[in-house]
């Protein structure tokens, strides 16, 4: 017998039963409740006068809509006020906790689920939105569901699902100096493609992996939705374990020597036979941009808009022209000769104190350019506490920044934090589709560290050059 993956053994301890058509039923240990998602599904518990099965399974925190800024004086009736009140009075009916937008816990989804220890290795964890996979970063099975699926978690515990085949990202080599993970995802998804992932877990895997912090596994994990993977994972080790040792729901005391006990047994089996596998050395990478509408279509910085014209395949082709229409751009363009109006540097998968510090770190003593309007949103009150603690929001402040609160801000605009039409900007989020950050936006996806030096430069522009000009 061949061994099993760290999915398969996740879902093999889920499993509740098979259906005849393929199908199994998955029991569910953890949910994450959002305001935008949510509110179907407690409307049809209530129109069935069913109950939560385990309110303490679920937590609930608003994120999309919060604003960023003036929280004391949010508009009474304004839709963002009416949506944060609503999940706050489903969880009061429901039993479930509620983190308010004023605690310290407060926070995307994504980051606090984590920062918590809600998010553990070998769990089953679910939320009604697409970037759960990056909780997959604890060795967990993770990832968003529809609104009638977060009715059946909230009411059974349980899901009907498709187990996935599981694909191997190997990541080999030392990344180099100025780049990050986000270079590293950008990449893959500009190789392998929006679709690469369709139909399987992702398991990032290798020595370039293990060498990544847990913040970084957390990026890595967010854009796998953006492969087409509804599921990214990575190995529980030491570094997941120190991360979570401690947290305020994390296991204590002999729970925690029974769980980490339990953890360890979770990695892939030595020898067991992924269904795909695809490699990259790291060691090769330079910082990657998204030039186009989608994360796939991403370059080096140092590349040039390429020409749908020498484009072989016509609905890649017709694809390509869309995309530099709605971008603005021509063939041929130095991608380090586009100027930027706006900076974001924020969201769940760019948004934690190890991305603050990289972008920081460039900005240090420095102005953002008189163009360009920049912003900096952390990714939870924690991310924010720590980045005050360690005055970094006075290197983002001093350089003209605005520092604001958690949220996920203008990663999709659903708050007042939006892009105007045509303006272009560099920001550390994960999708760049057309008006994801404002009807008629520009949206270039990058680093922080790049972000940063957007920022500074007034263009986009080769992070390692900027750091060459004299600065540590
Ligand atoms: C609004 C929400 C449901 C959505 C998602 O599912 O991911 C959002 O978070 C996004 O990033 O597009
Ligand atoms: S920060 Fe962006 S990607 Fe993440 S949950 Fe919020 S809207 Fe979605």
């Amino acid at each position: 017998m061949t061994g099993r993956t760290l999915y398969g053994k996740i879902w093999d301890s889920h499993l509740v039963k098979n259906y005849e058509d393929g199908s199994s039923l998955l029991y569910i240990d953890r949910h994450l409740v959002q305001e935008v998602s949510s509110p179907q599904a407690f409307a049809g518990l209530a129109l069935q006068g069913r109950a939560v099965r385990r309110p303490q399974a679920n937590v609930a925190v608003a994120d999309h809509a919060v604003p960023t800024r003036n929280r004391a004086n949010i508009e009474v009736g304004g839709l963002a006020q009416l949506q944060i009140a609503r999940l706050e009075e489903n969880a009061a009916r429901f039993g479930i906790d509620y983190i308010p937008i004023e605690s310290r816990h407060h926070g995307i989804v994504h980051v606090i689920g984590p920062e918590l220890g809600f998010t553990l290795p070998g769990a089953t964890l679910v939320c009604g939105d697409s970037h759960t996979c990056t909780h997959g970063a604890f060795g967990a099975i993770s990832f968003g569901i529809g609104a009638s699926e977060c009715e059946a978690v909230l009411s059974t515990q349980c899901l009907r699902q498709t187990r996935q085949k599981v694909m191997r990202v190997w990541l080999d080599g030392a990344l180099p100096f100025g780049l990050s993970v986000k270079d590293i995802i950008l990449a893959v998804i500009a190789r392998i493609g929006t679709s690469g992932g369709v139909g399987h877990a992702i398991e990032y895997a290798g020595p370039a992996v293990q060498a990544l912090s847990m913040e970084a596994r957390m990026t890595l994990c967010n854009m796998s939705i953006e492969a087409g993977s509804r599921v990214g994972m990575v190995a529980p080790d030491e570094r997941t374990f120190a991360y979570l040792e401690g947290r305020a729901m994390a296991p204590k005391g002999k729970l925690w020597d029974q769980a980490l006990e339990y953890w360890q047994t979770l990695p892939s089996d030595a020898d067991v036979v992924f269904d795909r596998e695809v490699r990259f050395d790291v060691s090769e990478l330079t910082p990657f941009v998204s030039w186009g509408t989608s994360p796939e279509e991403s370059a080096p910085i140092g590349a040039r808009i390429p020409d749908p014209a020498a484009e072989s395949d016509g609905v890649k082709r017709l694809r390509m022209q869309r995309s530099l229409d709605y971008m603005g751009l021509t063939p041929g363009t130095r991608l380090e000769d586009i100027g930027i109006d706006r900076v974001f540097i924020g969201s769940c998968t760019n948004g934690r104190i190890e991305d603050l510090r990289a972008a920081a770190a460039v900005i240090a003593g420095r102005r953002v350019a008189s163009s360009v309007e920049a912003i900096v949103v952390p990714g939870s009150a924690q991310v924010r506490l720590q980045a005050e603690a360690e005055r970094l929001d006075r290197v983002f402040l001093d350089a003209g920044f605005e520092w604001r609160e958690a949220g996920c801000s203008m990663c999709v605009g659903m708050n007042d934090d939006r892009l105007r039409p045509g303006e272009r900007c560099a920001s550390t989020s994960n999708r760049n589709f057309e008006g994801r950050q404002g009807i008629g936006g520009r949206t270039h996806l990058m680093s922080p560290a790049m972000a940063a030096a957007a920022a500074i430069a007034g263009h986009l522009v080769d992070v390692r050059r900027m750091a060459g000009e004299g600065h540590a």
